[in-house]
């Protein structure tokens, strides 16, 4: 058995920019095992804020390089790696391939997925910019088939951004779901004062509305008509503090920050037995990760639309991606694991 690793930087076709700073390009470690006559490739792209460093991840990973001869001996390296969630991932990832392909069975199947999931709904991401410029991207979303967006807010002023997603509502009419990430932004007031004013507007949720170490201030904003994920705070606390501080409606599983896909499995069935709903989202990953995250969301008996179109964000890619972008929706591999082209060869 034989496990490498690989890094790689991934340019963003332009800044994804957010009220927690800016995000112009994803750097991180392609993981390579092979077992016998098979290959898995895993993916830790680790992101400050949300994962540990790319030099924690890198130390963490250059410790799991001298396994025993078995796959086993290797999974339960797995619980060495619970403090550095990416670089978890990224080894998860590799031997949850590896274990499907055995199995000649797609990753969400191997996850406990149901029995034939084909495409996957998706949220478009509109990151902060002006108020037209925000319009003409939600209006191109919707164009392109697209029941679901969500616009990132808090860098401007709370009357900015409402005025702005009042544009918005007018511009794609009541059909579409309109979901609001403000990344941390927000005073615990000024969120009582958005929230109030979002009223009208029919706003799915609001991500993040409060810092994500304020598990009380999330929970004061509920019980209202907009709904409160929460995102940053699973990071910045844990899963058990959001969910024991009754602190969300609305739980964003990143796998890259919950561990792995597996993770994102036991997370939201967690979740959803206390009537908090998981949504998969990426962390803007390369293809081998991403193409992860729609299996972990095939994997759920429920799929709301997730945030999982987030390929065209990126310059540059891993690899080719199979998966496809069609009316808002992607489309689930079904060859067996994770389903990517070879991704090893390329830089
Ligand atoms: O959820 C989405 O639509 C896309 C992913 C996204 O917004 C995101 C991407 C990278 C880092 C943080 C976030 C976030 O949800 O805050
Ligand atoms: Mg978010």
């Amino acid at each position: 058995m034989r496990v490498e690793t690989r890094e790689f930087s991934l340019q963003l076709e332009s800044p994804l920019d957010t009220a927690h700073g800016s995000i112009e390009h994803r750097k991180g470690i392609l993981v390579r095992v092979e077992d016998g006559d098979e290959v898995g490739i895993g993916e830790a792209t680790p992101l400050p804020g949300w994962t540990e460093s790319l030099p924690a991840c890198r130390a963490a990973l250059a410790d799991i390089e001298a396994p025993g001869d078995e796959l086993s001996n290797l999974e339960e390296r797995l619980t060495t790696l619970e403090s550095t969630p990416a670089a978890r991932h990224g080894l998860s990832l590799a031997l949850a391939d590896i274990r499907a392909k055995r199995d000649g069975v797609p990753l969400y199947r191997h996850l406990g997925g149901p029995e034939q999931v084909e495409v996957i709904p998706a949220n478009a991401t509109v990151g902060d910019c002006s108020p037209a410029e925000t319009v003409d991207a939600v209006v191109d979303a919707v164009s392109a088939g697209f029941e679901c967006v969500k616009v990132k807010v808090g860098v401007r002023s709370v009357t900015d951004d409402v005025a702005r997603l009042r544009t918005i509502r007018d511009a794609v009419g009541s059909d579409i779901e309109l979901r609001v990430d403000v990344n941390g932004g927000w005073s615990r007031a000024q969120a009582r004062e958005a929230f109030h004013k979002l009223d009208p507007l029919r706003i799915a949720y609001v991500e993040q509305p409060v810092s994500g170490d304020d598990l009380d201030g999330l929970a004061d904003l509920r019980g209202r008509s907009v709904r409160v994920a929460a995102d940053e705070s699973i990071a910045e606390t844990s899963v058990d503090a959001v969910l024991d501080a009754d602190a969300a409606d609305v739980l964003i599983c990143k796998p890259m920050v919950l561990g792995g896909p597996d993770k994102v499995v036991e997370v939201a069935d967690r979740a959803r037995d206390i009537g908090v709903t998981p949504v998969v989202t990426t962390t803007i990953d390369g293809v081998v990760a991403r193409t992860a995250a729609i299996h972990a969301a095939a994997a759920s008996p429920d799929r709301p639309a997730s945030g999982l179109a987030t390929g065209a964000m990126l310059a540059r890619d891993l690899g080719p991606d199979r998966t496809r972008l069609v009316d808002g929706s992607v489309s689930v591999p079904q060859d067996a694991g994770n389903g990517v082209a070879d991704t090893w060869g390329r830089r």
